[in-house]
């Protein structure tokens, strides 16, 4: 089966930040990605609400239970008593542990997880008392010691941090080689049990490299490329371009 695609509407709440105005709708979107055929919606709430805001987390869990309820609801994010409240407050289907710093730009790396065995251990065994899907950021380093300790706090899954293969968008023969090393780290994390999610900086054009590679590949979130193209060609086409990119037949 095609990995399905979820929207990460940070990109949008940013926009949407520039002034104190609704527009662009966060929801409004996420409902023209939803109709269009995305599988469901990602946000990672920093704790300085500069992209997505807590009060953008009602209206989306409503719209899903509403409209869609095939579909999912992703919350990424460092899991700090903050977080995890407003996790247990919307009942996201997935949560994505992230091991950033308030202060990072954005995410730039997965979990250490032989440091941060302890922590993950606690955090995920919370998680799945609740009873969501788990899913732990992790490096394209394929390491099984480490892949094993995911598996072995709890994790559902890993997410596949793809940076830095999509930041070789002009060099075809890097991307190559990221993509076999994403690809063998996949297949040990599915050796383990463990199904694999990938996100970062993925677009229409290296998107089937890597869903050629991983074809049990579970699930793709994406913002930022995915809404520089939606200024190009609306929400829908794009949603519908990326959904045919992850091989999906629309
Ligand atoms: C975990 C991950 O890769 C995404 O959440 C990405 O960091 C998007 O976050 P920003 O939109 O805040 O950069
Ligand atoms: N988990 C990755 C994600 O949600 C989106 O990352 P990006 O496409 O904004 O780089």
């Amino acid at each position: 089966m095609p990995a399905k695609l979820s929207v990460n509407l940070n990109a949008v709440a940013m926009l949407r930040n520039r002034r104190d105005l609704p527009w662009p709708s966060v929801t409004g979107l996420g409902q023209i990605a939803l109709r269009a055929g995305a599988s469901g919606l990602t946000v990672h709430p920093r704790p300085d609400q500069r992209h997505i805001r807590f009060s953008d987390l009602a209206p989306i869990r409503s719209l899903i239970d509403g409209e869609f309820p095939e579909a999912e609801f992703n919350m990424e994010g460092f899991p700090e008593e903050n977080f995890l409240r407003l996790v247990e407050e919307h009942r996201p289907e997935q949560v994505t542990l992230v091991p950033d710093d308030p202060r990072q730009a954005t995410s730039d790396h997965g979990w250490d997880f032989r440091a941060s065995e302890a922590l993950l251990r606690t955090i995920v065994a919370r998680l799945k008392g609740l009873g969501l899907r788990v899913s732990l950021f992790a490096d394209g380093e394929p390491d099984r010691e480490a892949l094993a300790i995911a598996r072995d706090v709890g994790a559902d899954r890993i997410e596949l941090y793809t940076g830095p293969y999509g930041g070789c968008h002009d060099d075809p023969a890097e991307a190559a080689r990221l993509a076999g090393r994403l690809g063998e780290t996949a297949d040990i994390a599915f050796g383990l049990g463990l199904g694999v999610n990938a996100g970062h900086d993925l677009t229409v054009a290296n998107l089937p490299m890597l869903a050629a590679r991983i074809p049990r590949l579970a699930e793709v979130s994406i913002g930022h490329g995915l809404t520089a193209d939606a200024l190009e060609y609306g929400m829908a086409e794009t949603v519908r371009r990326f959904c045919r990119a992850c091989g999906q037949d629309v």
